[in-house]
Formats: C-alpha cells, structure tokens, sequence
C-alpha cells in the first residue's frame, strides 16, 4: 500500500514539479538575462544554441535534451524524498519491534537504490552528452568569430588589446558550458529539495519552549535562519574571490605563455646567452602567481573554515531541538531521524548558493573572458581598412594615407595604377613604411584611409620569415591550398625548380618544419608557393633576403617565365632587384613618395 501511494503521488509530484520547474526557469531567466550583466553575458553565448530555429528541426535538440535532464533532476529529488520517508518507516517499525514492516521498507529500499543508481547514471550521461555537444558548438562559434575577418590578428590594434585569446577558447568555453550546467541543475535540484523537505521538516517540527517562551515548528524556522545568516556571512568573506580567480587565470596564462615564447624563440635566446634574463622575467610572473596563490589560500581559510563550522553545527542541531519532543514520545524514532535527514536535506538545499559561491565566482570571470573576447574580436573587424574593390586585374590605389598608430604619417595621399603583369618595387629607407604599406594593401594595418582595388584571383604575400604550419611538409608547400588539392607531381617539380629537389623525398615526414628549414630554404619553398598557386598578384616583402644575388635572380626568372600576367609588388633593400622590375615606388619619409621606370 505504502508503494502503490509513493508511487502514484510521485508520479504526479514530478508531473507538476517539472512544469513548475519549466516556467520558473523561464521567468528566471528572462529576470536575469534583463536585470543582471552575467545574465546578458549568459544568454549572448549560449541563447542562439538553445533557441530553436523554424523549420530546421535538428535545432529542436539542445533544448530537448535540456528538458530531458531537467526532468531527470526532478526525479531524483523525488527519488531523495521517497528513501527518506522509507528510511522514517524503517527506524519506526525497529522501535516497535514489527518485523513484516522492517523486511517491507528493506525491500522498498532495495528497490528505490536500484532506481537512484540507474536514474543517477542515466543523467550523468544524458548530461555529459549535452555539455559535450554544447561544448563543441559553443568552441566552434567562438573560434570561427576570432579566426573571421582577421580578428586574430588585428586584435593587437584595438584600444584595450585583450590578453590569451587561446586561453579564453581552449579553457574558458569548456568551463563555460560545464560550469553553467553544474550552477544551473544544482540550482533547480536545490530549489526543489528545499521545497520537498521543507514540507517534511514542517510536519516533523513542534513547538519550542526557551525561557518561558513557546516557539511554534520550531525546527523550520531554525534551519532557515541558520543557513541564511550563515550564507549572508560566508558570502562576504567569500567576495574576494572573484577577483583573484580571474587573476589567478591571467596570471597562469601569462607565466605559460612567456614560457612558450622562450621554446620558440629558444635558438636567438641561446645565442645571446639571454637565459638569465629570462629566468628573471620568468620566476618574476611566477613570484606573481604564487603571491595571488597565497592570496586565495589566506582567503580560502576564511571561506572555509566558517563552511565548515557552519555543516558541523548543522549535523548535530536537528538532534538538539527534536530530543525532548521524541523523549516525551511526541515523535517516533523514524521521525526523529528523518526530522535530522529532512534538516540536513534542506541545510544542503539553502547552502547551494554558499557553496557554490567560489564556483559562480569563476564563472563569472569565464563569462567575463569569453564574452571579452567577442568584444575584442567585433572592434577588431569594426576597425578601417582601405576600402576595397576587385575591379581591376592589376593593383590599383587611390588616394591612400597610411599612418602610425600615433597618426604621423608614413604615406600621405599615394595614387598607384600597376598593369596585369607589371612589377613594382617599393624602395626606401629602413623605418620608411614599405611593409606597413604592404599591410595595408593586405588590409590588416587599420591605421589607414583610400581605395585600394585588387584583381578577384588569389593574392599571395611572400614575406621575409615564411610561416609553415605544423605537419607534413607538403601542406608546408602547398599552404594555404590544401595540400590534397593539388597534384604530387606538381609539387614535387615545384621543389626542384627552386633548388629544394633533395626534400621531395620527405614530402609526408611530420616535423617541425619551420625550425627545421633553414632561412633560405624556407624563402625558397615560399617562391614554390608562388609557382603552384599561381596567384593573380603577389607581394614580395624582402622575400629573397637570406638568398645570394644569384639565386635571387633564378627565382624572380621563374616567376616572370612561368606567370606572366601576375602582377609583382616587391620590397627590398638591394639595387639587384631594380633589374628585375619595370617601375619603382620609393618613400621618402613623413607621407612624400615618388615612382619612376626601371630600365629592365
Ligand atoms: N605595430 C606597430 N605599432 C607601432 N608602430 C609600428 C608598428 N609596426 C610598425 N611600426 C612602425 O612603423 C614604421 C614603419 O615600419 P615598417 O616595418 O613598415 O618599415 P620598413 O620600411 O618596412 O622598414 P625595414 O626596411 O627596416 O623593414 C616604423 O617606424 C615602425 O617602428
């Protein structure tokens, strides 16, 4: 009888609690993402995952699977309130000596364990499917929006440059989606509970006599006041917290981050002998990590130590009031041990929010940081660049001024027409603005105003340190085309005909190639670039710099013989290059400028 009445009341429990659950969430929600920054903050990251899309019905998902995980939190909790009251039935028939009900609550037991058991991995899956999913989607959106308009790069422009964007991708989106399920579920199970056991705890709870005094369901109302002064005190010994986490975060990033660029740039610091140096800097970030750690355990001890204090007291107090009311025989012992269970039930509900303070603290911060990066990436894409037009073959450029960041001009006013096929050198003095002219024309410098037109086909910049990816070398000479896309044979004559035929036998090796290669073999492999992708135009930015006059001039052939209608913009120092191209632009200094004809 007691299982068939559990059962049904259950089942109708959960029905009604999962629609409560449902439209608060929805009113909480909306409550928050209106009133309260993280809440906006929430809401601009994971709302365009969560909201279905009409007439797309796979986008139904992510919210369904919420609802699933919702209604699973749900049942445990009904799950907690059926093993309490089975544990009440229990202990009382032990005090009465009835053996039929004891073996019956043992076996309702064994049954509702079973159930607890399979409902509680059943949601650790369901779970981890959803923040999984949400995971990748979220890394997916953040990393397409930082890698989108070359944000990534100029991001180093913006006002306030933001610090370890990979940080705030790798970490940030993971503890995003993990942290806000963990807040989010702990927050209606809590909710839930405190409303279920508080409803026990109310029918177990009598009057109180203090010094004449009689307090009336006494019980609730001291677990209430109990954990609410508790958390109003712990939360202020707790704010703290917020601030150094974050620090804490930045702090690392920056320590990791120096210690990379010491691995990358290992070879000019053995050289220099500049090891001293950068232990100092280094152990000097870590002098500041470490501080911050002291910070946090100092603070830590605080915060916990009066959590501790606070569950402790918490054990024992159900027993002290509910004593003289089971004395007197007024309560069973199966009530004077749920009366403990629903206290502590509705103590582990209340302390949620302390609890899970230094968490929200975190996240916070994680929202801080990923929603920072967003900001950065959209003024990052806000800022100028030359407005563009692909109308022309060649290269074409009106009225561009290019400046320093501190508005001092480096070109002022530059008119420029190259012909398909033309080549153009940019000449000038070291600091003159020839590769901030190039970047420019790249449209990564914001700091600029003009037209500048550019043919449709692919534009290929060779600058003086080729950049290889990671991976096979291969991919290194075909980069940024995919390496599958273009033929091997073709590759292969391309290594041999900038001299680098001793590597076509290490097409596929998986290495580092860039550490590997030597200066000039890499501004070698940048020109068998040049020769497979065959782009329309090509800027060469002293691309040819760790190569001997000789060389220089067989590569510079290859491209005139192999693509004659790509037009070539190249900057260097040496009076060779004159040779080899029809006209010249040289920069003066302070915005003047003037070109020319070369005699070829
Ligand atoms: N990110 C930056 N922030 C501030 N100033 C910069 C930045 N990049 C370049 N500059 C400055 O702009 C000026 C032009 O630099 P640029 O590299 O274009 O000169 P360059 O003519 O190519 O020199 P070189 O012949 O030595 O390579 C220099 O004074 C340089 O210090």
């Amino acid at each position: 009888m007691d299982v068939v009445d559990e059962l049904t009341s259950g089942l109708l429990w959960v029905g009604g609690a999962f629609l409560l659950c449902v439209v608060g969430a929805i009113l909480l929600g909306l409550l928050l993402c209106r009133k309260t920054r993280f809440g906006r903050q929430f809401w601009r990251l994971a709302g365009p995952y969560f909201k279905p899309r009409r007439g797309d019905r796979s986008s139904w998902k992510p919210l369904l699977t919420a609802l699933l995980v919702l209604a699973l939190t749900v049942v445990g909790v009904r799950l907690d309130v059926i093993l309490s009251n089975n544990n009440n039935r229990l202990f009382t028939s032990l005090q009465e000596l009835d053996q039929p009900a004891f073996w019956r609550a043992i076996i309702f037991f064994c049954i509702a364990a079973a159930v607890s058991i399979l409902l509680a991995l059943g949601s650790y899956l369901i779970g981890q499917l959803q923040v999984i999913r949400w995971r990748q989607w979220t890394n997916g959106q953040v990393l397409t929006d930082w890698l989108s308009g070359t944000a990534y790069h100029r991001a180093r422009y913006i006002t306030e440059p933001i610090d370890n964007p990979e940080q705030r991708i790798q970490a940030d989106v993971d503890s995003f989606t993990d942290t806000s399920q963990t807040l989010v579920y702990g927050l209606i199970s809590a909710m839930l509970g405190l409303v279920s056991f508080s409803i026990i705890l109310w029918g177990l709870s009598g009057p109180l006599q203090i010094g004449g005094i009689t307090f009336p369901r006494a019980l609730i109302f001291i677990v209430y006041i109990y954990v609410i002064v508790g958390t109003v005190v712990v939360i202020r010994i707790g704010r703290p917290l917020i601030r150094l986490s974050f620090l804490a975060e930045r702090l690392n990033a920056s320590y990791r981050y120096s210690l990379i660029r010491v691995r990358d740039h290992s070879e000019a610091i053995a050289l220099y002998g500049g090891e001293g140096v950068e232990e100092r800097g280094l152990m000097n970030r870590f002098s500041a990590v470490i501080a911050n750690v002291w910070a946090i355990v100092f603070r830590n001890l605080k915060f916990n130590g009066t959590n501790l204090v606070i569950s402790q007291i918490a054990v024992i107090l159900p027993y002290i009031v509910q004593a003289p009311r089971f004395f007197t025989r007024q309560i069973t012992l199966g009530q004077f041990t749920q009366s403990a269970d629903a206290f502590g039930q509705v103590q582990a509900s209340l302390s949620f929010f302390r609890n899970a303070y230094d968490t929200f603290a975190a996240y916070r911060a994680t929202l801080d940081r990923l929603t920072g990066l967003l900001d950065a990436d959209e003024e990052a894409r806000a800022l100028p660049v030359p407005l563009r037009s692909s109308r022309t073959a060649g290269l074409e450029v009106e009225g561009l001024d290019v400046l320093m960041p501190s508005g001092e001009p480096l070109i002022l006013r530059l008119d420029l027409a190259v012909e398909p096929g033309e080549w153009l050198l940019v000449r000038g003095r070291s600091g003159s603005g020839k590769t901030t002219l190039l970047r420019s024309l790249a449209g990564l410098w914001p700091y600029v105003r003009g037209v500048v037109s550019r043919p449709q086909g692919p534009v290929i910049f060779c600058s003086q340190q080729p950049y290889l990816p990671k991976g096979a070398l291969r991919a290194a000479v075909t980069y940024p085309a995919p390496a599958e896309e273009i033929p091997d044979h073709a590759v292969r004559q391309a290594l041999v005909d900038v001299q680098l035929g001793h590597l076509t036998d290490h097409l596929d090796e998986i290495k580092e190639w860039m550490e590997t290669l030597s200066p000039g073999e890499r501004q070698r492999l940048s020109f068998a670039r040049v020769l497979l992708l065959q782009p329309s135009l090509v800027f060469f930015d002293e691309s040819t710099s760790a190569l001997d006059e000789g060389m220089e001039h067989v590569l510079y052939s290859l491209v005139r013989e192999r693509l004659p209608r790509t037009t070539v913009v190249s900057v260097g120092h040496r009076t060779s290059l004159g040779a080899l191209h029809q006209r010249e632009l040289v920069l003066l200094g302070r915005g003047a400028w003037t070109t020319g004809a070369l005699l070829v």
